[in-house]
């Protein structure tokens, strides 16, 4: 039976409170000041999770989706796609101010800014993996389900990715098969397989199997070229490289400005990936000055290690951020950008320990770096400024910028 809720306003990760006989509800394919009848989803003792299922005072935020594959039950790659861009960009807008009070204490009007390269919000995924059902059939997964939903296009996606035509093929054998298209021109399928895979037609330059024992090229080369201002990058396989085209030079850009490097300073870039900040960094540090980067993956140590070759003053170890920052004596500048999961106390208190003038932290969720800022401010360390950008349209996801000074 559905529930009638009017609902408040937004929380973080998609979702909208609402309340019902007391309890908390988290709903999703709901606005804020909506009144819709809602589909409980999973109960507990302190709250319900619901979808709108019926809307029935719309909110004047609300437009007709673009993908007709989104909806209550359906693809679970976007959570706003029932929200005008705007309205998405407003509700980012207040997660992460809500966030900032909450967990750090902070009183901070945020403006979400559009990044460069999505027109409409829509053609913007550079990187794409597809589950495979047991018919070899590709799609997405519905939100907290193993379940696919056959998706014949995703409108998300870069218009690369839709030219594979990877969706329009079957994959027997594969788990998941993950496009990819980079901005050197690249259009590369990572498959990873369940047992044997009989490989389809597809339009790209590379395949590979990205199976238990590491890369096994199909065709083509193990790793895409990106480009970032006039620098290329090497990312092998499926390593990280963010998947908004125009995200790259905008955080690189971003960072540079927050964290103004100088001839001769000494910087890290933790959680470095193929080294797309340790570069800027390592260039504005110039010869007398030094960057060091970690990072745990291995293969993108060694694109990171490829990708600096030019840059004598920048080193890469390979580790844990946890254990390998222990090493580092002292810095200038740290530059973080971590996974979701953020810095955890043990790593922001290693950063205070090198005892930065300036630290920038890039983060794409703004719990976990609401929470580490607050660590980080009985060292010393206040907010200075915030960029946040709309860097996955559609989704509730957002990248923020933050540069913490040393009072
Ligand atoms: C969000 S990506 C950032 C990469 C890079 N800054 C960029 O923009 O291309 C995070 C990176 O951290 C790495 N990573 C995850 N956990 C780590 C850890 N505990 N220590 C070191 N690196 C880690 C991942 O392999 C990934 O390359």
């Amino acid at each position: 039976m559905p529930i009638e809720l009017k609902v408040e306003k937004v929380a973080n990760g998609g979702w909208c409170v609402g309340r019902h006989e007391g309890r908390v509800v988290f709903v999703r394919h709901a606005l804020p000041g909506e009144r819709v009848l809602a589909e409980v989803t999973e109960e507990t003792a302190r709250f319900l999770r619901a979808d709108a299922v019926e809307i029935l005072d719309p909110s004047p935020d609300r437009v007709t989706p673009p993908c007709p594959f989104s909806g209550p039950g359906r693809c679970g790659g976007c959570d706003w796609q029932h929200a005008s861009l705007a309205a998405q960009r407003r509700l980012k807008a207040e997660v992460v101010s809500e966030q900032l009070r909450r967990l750090a204490g902070i009183d901070r009007a945020v403006e979400v800014e559009e990044v460069p390269g999505a027109s409409g919000g829509l053609g913007w995924r550079t990187r794409v993996r597809f589950a495979a059902g047991p018919d070899g059939r590709l799609g997405l997964r519905r939100h907290r389900s193993h379940e696919i939903e056959y998706v014949g296009s995703c409108p998300i996606a870069h218009p690369g990715v839709e030219e594979v035509g990877a969706e329009a093929r079957r994959w027997p054998g594969a788990d998941t098969v993950e496009v990819a298209v980079s901005s050197g021109g690249d259009r590369a399928v990572i498959i990873r397989p369940r047992r044997r895979v009989t490989v389809p037609e597809v339009d790209a330059s590379v395949l590979l199997d990205q199976g238990r024992r590491g890369v096994r090229v199909l065709t083509g080369s193990p790793s895409l070229t990106e480009r970032a201002g006039d620098r290329e990058f090497r990312v092998t396989g499926s390593g990280f490289w963010q998947i908004h085209p125009g995200a790259p030079e905008t955080l690189l850009r971003t960072v540079l400005e927050l964290g103004r490097p100088a001839p001769g300073e000494r910087a890290l870039d933790l959680y470095c990936g193929a080294g797309l900040f340790a570069a800027g960094l390592g260039e504005a540090v110039g010869p007398e000055g030094s960057v060091l980067g970690i990072e745990s993956d291995p293969q993108a140590v060694r694109d990171a290690r490829w990708n600096l070759r030019d840059l004598p003053n920048t080193r890469i170890e390979r580790g844990r951020v946890e254990e390998a920052l222990g090493a580092a004596a002292r810095a200038d500048l740290v530059v973080a950008d971590p996974p979701r999961t953020g810095l955890g106390r043990e790593v922001v208190e290693r950063i205070a320990g090198l005892g930065p003038s300036r630290f920038v932290y890039v983060s794409c969720d703004p719990a976990t770096m609401s929470r580490d800022i607050a660590w980080l401010t009985p060292h010393g360390y206040e907010l200075a400024e915030l960029r946040a950008f709309d860097q996955y349209p559609m989704t509730h996801h957002v990248e923020c910028v933050a540069l913490l000074v040393r009072r």
